[in-house]
């Protein structure tokens, strides 16, 4: 068996590259218009940070894994398809600002119907609004191959800086297909594809809709659990109640449960907004202005979070910033990737940047280049956490990368110019002890 994967990102390489390492008879390749990634991608330095991925990626490639621009030649040449590319919000016309762009599906979709001459089992492995299989059927029937193909959902659940341990023991994988018999024959090549390292009863076959939606609910409603948590932390610091200790007590409820309970500065990264955003746009169009209205809150709870935690810092340093140096800790939207789409970070950054904050970033994985376009040129970087602090009258933790835990506090208060303030926008931090130190520290939900 072949298999070929359309997009070499954050979803297509790992998803790929743990099938090729659970499958080595069967030959896989991930390919993509973007040269320069698939350069990473056969280099040492992937474009993907991502524990154990370097490892999981040198194990196969080139043996029966591999990367490659040829797009069309891998497309005709595989029995399944994966389409796995972007999925953005869309940021024009029709749906602006909520819609999912599907231009990059229909194109693969097109790509697909040009190329293809014999049966091919076309997967939706990227997260799409309900009834995109829909779509990607009417492009086949232009060009006449409708027949030849059997397209299935197949929505991928990883979460970047745990993605190689989600794939190798995902709590489930979702398949989605057509009742007919040809549509639940396809459905069973991918269950046996999946079902050589997970096992078979965690393995759910659904309809195509149900599976489409199913991604899209899943997102919501964890989004919706930090969102909730978030909104708890402002009542904690207005009552004087510790969000941690309010989370641990309802955690412990078997029906609550303790994951997704940890209050931050904001949700990031490429899915929770862009999926939540997909589904309001779905409500809207089915004439559910309540649904949609009642999925939104969750969003507007994620940007009342971010301004809550900037206006603090504002507050605390005496309501100016200008020409105050402030050391930001972390860029990424979470531990453990090198990812910052939509990182709490950025639209904090760029909010103290319009206060006439001097800004100095570090992170232990974002390329410079990167914070500075996404933030100003302005923006200094350096190399260490002590290298940002010193000279600075804050220090602003915004990703919760394990190290941070770890410095040495009391050599950064010295370098500080005081009085100094320490704002930890993830909980990681002993608060209690920054305070013995010297510091004028605060937390998310403390009073
Ligand atoms: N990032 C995640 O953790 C995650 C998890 C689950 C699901 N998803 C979903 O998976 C999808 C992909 O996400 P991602 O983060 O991997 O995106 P990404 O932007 O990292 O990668 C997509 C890739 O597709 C390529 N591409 C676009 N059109 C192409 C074409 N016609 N031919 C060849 N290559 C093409 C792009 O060049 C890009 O490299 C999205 O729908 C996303 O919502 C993402
Ligand atoms: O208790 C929590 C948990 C998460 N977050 C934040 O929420 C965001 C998202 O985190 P996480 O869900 O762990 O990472 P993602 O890679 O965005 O993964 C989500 O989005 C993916 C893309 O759709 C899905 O596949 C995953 O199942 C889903 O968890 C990050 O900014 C986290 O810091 C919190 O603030 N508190």
């Amino acid at each position: 068996m072949k298999i070929c994967c359309i997009g070499a990102g954050y979803v297509g390489g790992p998803t790929m590259a743990m099938i090729a390492q659970k499958c080595p008879d069967i030959e896989v390749a991930v390919v993509d218009l973007n040269e320069a990634r698939i350069a990473a991608w056969n280099s040492d330095a992937l474009p993907v940070y991502e524990p154990g991925l370097q490892e999981l990626v040198e194990q196969r490639r080139d043996k029966n894994l591999f990367f490659s621009t040829e797009v069309k030649k891998h497309i005709k040449a595989a029995d399944v398809i994966f389409i796995s590319v972007g999925t953005p919000t869309k940021s024009y016309g029709i749906g602006a600002g909520q819609a999912a762009e599907l231009g990059y599906v229909e194109g693969c979709a097109r790509m697909i119907a040009e190329v293809c001459e014999g049966p091919k089992i076309v997967i939706e492995k990227s997260t799409v609004p309900v009834r995109t299989a829909e779509l990607i059927k009417s492009v086949f029937e232009g060009y006449e191959k409708g027949h030849l193909f059997e397209i299935l959902s197949n929505p991928e659940f990883l979460a970047e800086g745990t993605a190689v341990s989600d794939l190798e023991n995902p709590d489930r994988v979702l398949i989605g297909g057509d009742s007919t018999e040809t549509g639940q024959k396809a459905v069973q090549t991918v269950v046996d594809i999946y079902n050589r390292w997970v096992p078979r009863e965690n393995i759910i076959t659904t309809n195509v809709w149900s599976s489409e939606l199913s991604k899209l609910v899943a997102n919501a409603f964890l989004a919706q659990r930090v969102s909730s948590i978030n909104a708890i932390s402002a009542v904690c610091e207005a009552s004087g109640a510790d969000v941690d200790e309010v989370a641990n007590a309802i955690g412990k409820d078997s029906r609550i449960g303790p994951k997704f309970l940890k209050s931050s500065v904001g949700f990031g990264g490429s899915c929770f907004q862009k999926d939540i955003l997909n589904l309001v746009y779905l409500c809207e169009h089915f004439g559910l202005r309540d649904v949609a209205e009642y999925w939104r809150q969750v969003i507007k709870i994620n940007d009342y979070q971010r301004k809550r935690f900037t206006q603090k810092v504002i507050h605390s340093l005496y309501n100016t910033l200008q020409g105050k140096r402030v050391a930001v800790l972390g860029f990424a939207f979470k531990k453990d990737t090198n990812d910052t789409r939509e990182s709490a970070a950025i639209y904090i950054c760029r909010d103290l940047l319009e206060e006439g904050a001097d800004i100095v970033v570090y992170d232990p994985q974002v390329p410079a280049e990167e914070i500075k376009a996404l933030t100003s040129d302005k923006v200094q970087i350096a190399s260490s956490a002590e290298e940002a602090c010193d000279g600075a009258h804050a220090a602003l933790v915004l990703t919760e990368w394990d190290a941070f835990k770890e410095l040495d506090y009391s050599a950064i208060y010295q370098s500080m110019v005081k009085p100094a303030h320490i704002f930890d926008g993830r909980n990681i931090l002993d608060l209690d002890a920054l305070e013995t130190i010297g510091f004028k520290a605060y937390g998310i939900g403390k009073a």
